[in-house]
């Protein structure tokens, strides 16, 4: 009987030499299903060879050399499908820059529901560790890793973190909401009930709420949907009477008044990460999450001190932090939070809370220009088209609130309600489409921003830093001159391509890296495409296997101009596609 042999392969140790006798031709092919092009040139070896499932080796000389098909070509790059049907229909000028992070609740934890999303445009999916069991979320995880890899995405997942706010259980008397009227008086307690409540009570989880509050104190719900003031303490309940009517919701978030001040003493005894957070994080870690996010980031510290948690349980570290900007402490260290972390997000849901709703747009501007500064992504969340939850239409006063986003050139925009339990979760996001794309071309075109002298402070402090950040920013001011079609970065850690992103380009950035990871990371950064591809430091060959595989594909063409930077190549080429 005939026996079939299944080889699977490595390269060891791959060499320099090795490396670029093979890439710059793309007709090495062995008898197996994929074609060999995963060659690092990290380690110098004099002699390569191929090694064999049953540990023979093969010196490399001897391999049998097949010519490789357009369709191999194709699987040797891996963008995702809806960047590669934007840049076929409306040409690389015109790929969205802007990236989009959806929450996923109940209306989109479905298979097909995330897969309508990822059509859509979403970069990032966020789980709010407030809801659902680990079971919910692992769920969730799988069917986005079965959609990246059955469909062709490249979704990256980010973990959020419950964080220790104040806020209240279940209400009393089993019901989901109440409308509070004017002078009706609740109990707001921190006993722990068996059951539910009893009626017109409600339990607070913070244990010293009822020492710390004081007669005449005002204790806002949900950053003002309700209102109540502090009348009497007795023991664990603290009696109060509504003085602003509304709906009160379990969960809802509480936060104390005195003298119209916010009372901070209250959060500041709270840990930024609970108990519970860390199971969280571990869990997060354990399905290797890209993102995690910390609620309530009050110091730099917190961010350190999960970064470097991170680095000792996961060897191969990929999980990046983004602190979450949503109370008053966090505004005061802003600059050193957001240099201790991989990225930012505006929580203006419960920024807004914590502080005079009115002051929360400058402040939004703000930490959007300092993380372009300090080079850090930034994420602007919630209430984006909050209406959208109920409608299938936008408000004028949402859309303009999208594109002030856009214009403010953030490098994301984030869904909340809106996609995890609203009712138009697809629509949704094709207004943040249809919206950064009209923006971003606006702003291309008209150059509202031609006659403001934004400055850009050096970021790097080290010497080859220094050369790459000269490097990019003259890339990018040349891609603009020269009206190029792309910009063009080899990087293998994707510091070069968020330098390049920084600089807000008119032209898109194709980001090539052979980490998955990085890759995923590159996912929240303005402007970027990026591309898993295994590439030598043979810039020549790199460039040239670009080519082949974009033209392949349809996404350039002979005669686009691009102009290309690697992380090790200290120069700026431009090159015309052949
Ligand atoms: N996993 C989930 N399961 C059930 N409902 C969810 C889930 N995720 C979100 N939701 C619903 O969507 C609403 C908005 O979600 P989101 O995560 O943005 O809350 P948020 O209050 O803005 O964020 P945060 O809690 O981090 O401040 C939530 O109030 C909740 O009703
Ligand atoms: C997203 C979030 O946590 C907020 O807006 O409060
Ligand atoms: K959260
Ligand atoms: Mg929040």
């Amino acid at each position: 009987m005939a026996q079939s042999l299944q080889f699977s392969i490595s390269i060891s140790p791959p060499t320099e030499t090795f490396s670029k006798r093979i890439i710059p031709r793309p007709y090495l092919r062995l008898p197996v299903r994929r074609p060999i092009v995963a060659v690092h040139s990290e380690i110098a070896s004099p002699s390569p060879r191929v090694l064999l499932s049953n540990n023979a080796t093969l010196p490399t000389a001897k391999l049998p050399v097949l010519p490789l098909f357009t369709a191999d070509l194709a699987e040797a790059i891996e963008v995702d499908r809806v960047t590669e049907a934007e840049l076929k229909e409306n040409g690389s000028r015109s790929t969205r820059r802007t990236k989009f992070v959806c929450t996923i609740g109940p209306a989109t934890c479905g298979f097909d529901e995330l897969e309508a999303l990822a059509v859509g445009g979403m970069n990032v999916a966020r789980l709010n560790m407030c809801h659902g069991t680990h079971e919910w979320h692992r769920t969730v995880i799988e069917r986005v890793r079965r959609l990246n890899k059955e469909k062709g995405f490249a979704i990256a997942i980010m973990m959020d973190t419950e964080g220790s706010e104040i806020h209240l259980g279940d209400l009393g008397g089993a019901t989901t909401s109440a409308n509070v009227e004017d002078g009706d008086i609740w109990t707001f307690s921190v006993r722990s009930f068996n059951s539910s409540p009893p009626e017109h009570t409600i339990s607070v989880n913070y244990d010293g709420f009822a020492e710390e509050v004081k007669v005449g104190d005002e204790l806002v719900l949900d950053g003002g949907m309700v209102r109540f003031e502090v009348i009497e303490k007795i023991g664990p309940d603290v009696k109060c009477c509504c003085t602003d009517p509304g709906l009160l919701l379990p969960c809802a978030n509480l936060t104390l008044w005195r003298n119209g001040r916010l009372v901070q003493e209250q959060t500041a005894m709270l840990p930024t990460i609970s108990s519970e957070d860390w199971l969280d994080i571990d869990f997060g870690i354990a399905e290797g999450v890209d993102f995690i996010a910390v609620s309530f980031v009050k110091s730099a510290e917190v961010i350190n001190h999960l970064k470097s948690y991170i680095a000792a349980v996961s060897h191969d570290s990929c999980v990046a932090v983004i602190a979450k900007i949503e109370n008053a402490d966090s505004l005061k260290n802003l600059e050193e939070i957001i240099q201790a972390s991989d990225g930012v997000m505006v929580a203006r849901g419960d920024l807004g809370a914590q502080i005079p709703l009115e002051q929360v747009p400058s402040v939004q501007e703000k930490i959007v220009q300092l993380c372009r500064q300090l080079n850090k992504p930034v994420i602007i969340a919630s209430q984006l088209l909050e209406s959208m939850i109920e409608y299938p239409m936008p408000t004028r006063a949402e859309v303009a609130d999208v594109s002030e986003a856009v214009r403010q050139q953030t490098d994301a925009l984030m869904l909340s309600g809106e996609s995890a339990m609203g009712q138009y979760p697809e629509k949704a996001l094709s207004v943040l489409r249809s919206v950064s794309f009209r923006i971003e071309k606006w702003w291309r075109e008209e150059k509202p921003h031609h006659h403001e002298k934004v400055k850009f402070p050096d970021v790097a402090s080290l010497l080859p830093n220094s050369v790459s950040e000269e490097l990019c920013n003259a890339a990018a001011k040349m891609a603009n001159k020269l009206e190029a079609d792309a910009l063009f970065v080899y990087t293998n850690t994707g510091y070069m391509a968020s330098l390049l992103s920084r600089c807000r380009p008119d032209c898109p950035i194709f980001a090539f890296t052979s980490s998955t990871s990085v890759r995923k990371h590159l996912n929240l950064q303005w402007g970027l495409t990026p591309f898993c591809l295994d590439f030598s430091d043979d810039t020549e060959s790199n460039l040239n296997r670009a080519f082949t595989l974009l033209k392949a594909r349809g996404m350039i063409k002979s005669g686009d101009t691009i102009i290309s930077v690697s992380d090790w190549l200290q120069s700026i080429q431009v090159i015309n596609v052949p």
